[in-house]
């Protein structure tokens, strides 16, 4: 009896030491340590998390408060310091220091910000380390080269173009409809990864859902099964607390209701992914003739051709679910906010669509709206100089990641003059500096033109949205192209108008993006 009481008391005094006394003594003495180089956010508990939270309620933000950081302090601090649960982190600001994050990757490990994500990426090249990393890398680096992308233009320019002609549609029966910006992108950049990955529509692959009664497509269910894992970790308490303490075995150990649920869709997706793996596996093994130029038949080439034995079903499943995650919701919140930027900047929206019809019109020997887009180019993409700035000044205002996901250092490292402990957090954040008043003018106002003609910032770490060094973003070329051939295909197509009483704000979910999204009417043009 005495004994469990000394070791219920000696727990209970761990967990205040670990969850409340630690981060707050680390802090205090961070402060002392390095003054005015860095500013220290400390919440009890869920601690950075709390931040967000309130500068949502408070400004309709949820980065505002590093914004008005930058506000004040602009290029005089050099990191911020934070807590989020037992740990404590560094936030790095100031481009040298980010510059020297980003070249010792090797020093930090991603950590599993949902157990979905772990459940679903550990074997992709998102979250693999050392020299698994550099064999993924360069494996799936080749088909990410600008002239690979070349390939998918098609069939970008033909899902662009069969969501622009549902919309007419749409707006046939119902001309004040108001356009979900975001949710729209994101109808053609999931479709444009899916069928890069497995070069068949998504639209014909179905799972079933929990109770077996109805079948979603498979990418509706990736995207759900995401989400939902992040909602009830920020929904419930206990959740996160076991997350914290079990880490990837908080599943195993008493699972709770919601997260066996969880669990279960997990592994039916990842076995519908994999019987896909299989079943394309199988035709190409009888018929080699089949091969395609897509993600899924280019592993199986490897596996099956040149007799890689390294790569596994895993990791090839796990690849369509990192690039799928990783592709989908950020081009998607890239191009929805540049429509959403142009709709309140008509004149801005008029140029952009008068530089788009003056390189295709050029060709086009019809007034057919359908006929001009029908012949963008490849090459024509380069050349729409404000259409490309459009999409650098939205990811600059409002970039879908806002800094890198967060990492975990595995060894004591020193970036700067900042001692960094093994098992502190670490992370950069971009968006400090891309709204720093003292590197951007006006930094709140949407101005595509200060990137124009090759105008660019001097130093090139002040504008990262798809970060830098060895582990920078593979697919930011596919990314842009894909921008800028919804924006081309929209400005076309439609006048893109405000709705003027809807009150927009910026939240950070899995994605730092616009809430609500139905933000825009679109007008069919004639000409
Ligand atoms: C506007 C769109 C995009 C933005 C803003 C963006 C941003 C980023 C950022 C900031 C990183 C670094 C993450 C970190 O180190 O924690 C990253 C990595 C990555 N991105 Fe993107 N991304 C975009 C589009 C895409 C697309 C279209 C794909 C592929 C279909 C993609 C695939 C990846 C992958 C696989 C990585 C991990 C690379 C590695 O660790 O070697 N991204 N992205």
């Amino acid at each position: 009896m005495l004994l469990n009481s000394i070791i219920i008391s000696f727990v209970i005094i761990l967990i205040i030491y670990k969850f409340l006394l630690y981060p707050k003594l680390r802090l205090i003495q961070i402060k002392r340590k390095y003054g005015d180089k860095i500013k220290v956010i400390h919440h009890y508990g869920p601690g950075l998390l709390v931040e967000y939270k309130k500068s949502y309620t408070q400004n309709k933000d949820s980065l505002s408060f590093l914004r008005q950081m930058a506000y004040q302090n602009g290029k005089s601090i050099q990191a911020y310091a934070f807590n989020i649960g037992t740990n404590v982190g560094y936030s790095f600001v100031d481009p040298e220091l980010i510059k020297q994050v980003h070249q010792n990757h090797d020093a930090f490990q991603k950590i599993d910000v949902s157990q979905a994500i772990a459940y679903l990426f550990s074997n992709s090249l998102l979250f693999a380390t050392g020299k698994s990393w550099q064999k993924q890398r360069q494996f799936l680096g080749k088909s990410f080269h600008y002239d690979e992308i070349k390939n998918y233009f098609p069939s970008i320019k033909d899902i662009c173009l069969k969501v622009s002609d549902r919309i007419s549609e749409e707006l046939i029966q119902n001309p004040n409809k108001e356009i979900k910006v975001v949710k729209t992108c994101e109808q053609i950049t999931s479709e444009v990864v899916f069928r890069a990955f497995f070069g068949a529509t998504s639209e014909n692959i179905f799972i079933s859902t929990e109770n077996g009664s109805t079948k979603i497509p498979i990418s509706q269910e990736l995207v759900s099964v995401i989400m939902d894992s992040f909602r009830i970790l920020q929904q419930s308490k206990l959740i996160q607390l076991k997350s914290q303490l079990l880490k990837r075995k908080t599943f195993n150990i008493f699972p709770l209701k919601e997260e066996k649920k969880l669990l279960n869709r997990l592994i039916t997706l990842k076995q519908a992914c994999k019987n896909i793996v299989l079943k394309r596996k199988e035709e190409l093994v009888s018929d080699p003739s089949l091969y395609k130029k897509n993600f899924i038949d280019l592993y199986l080439k490897e596996i099956i051709q040149n007799s890689n034995n390294e790569i596994t079903i895993e990791e090839i499943v796990d690849n369509f679910c990192a690039l799928f995650f990783a592709g989908t919701d950020t081009t998607g919140n890239m191009t929805g906010a540049a429509l959403y930027f142009l709709s309140l900047n008509p004149k801005i929206q008029q140029e952009a669509r008068e530089e788009v019809m003056q390189i295709i019109k050029q060709k086009a020997n019809s007034s057919d709206l359908k006929d001009i887009y029908n012949y963008l180019s490849f090459e024509d993409l380069t050349k729409l100089d404000l259409i490309n700035s459009i999409l650098k000044e939205s990811l600059r205002l409002l970039p879908p990641a806002s800094g890198v996901l967060p990492r975990i250092s595995n060894r004591d490292i020193k970036i700067g003059q900042f001692e960094v402990k093994k098992g502190d957090l670490v992370n950069t954040h971009f968006i400090y500096h891309q709204s720093n008043p003292e590197v951007y003018e006006n930094q709140d106002q949407f101005n595509p033109y200060r990137w124009m003609k090759g105008k660019e910032q001097n130093n090139a770490f002040n504008f990262t949205p798809f970060s830098l060094g060895p582990r920078n973003c593979i697919g930011q070329h596919l990314a842009m192209i894909e921008g800028k051939c919804i924006l081309i295909n929209f400005l076309i197509n439609f006048d893109i108008m405000p709705i003027p009483q809807k009150q927009v704000q910026y939240e950070m979910k899995v994605i730092y993006g616009l809430q609500p999204d139905d933000l825009v009417y679109f007008r069919k043009r004639n000409n």
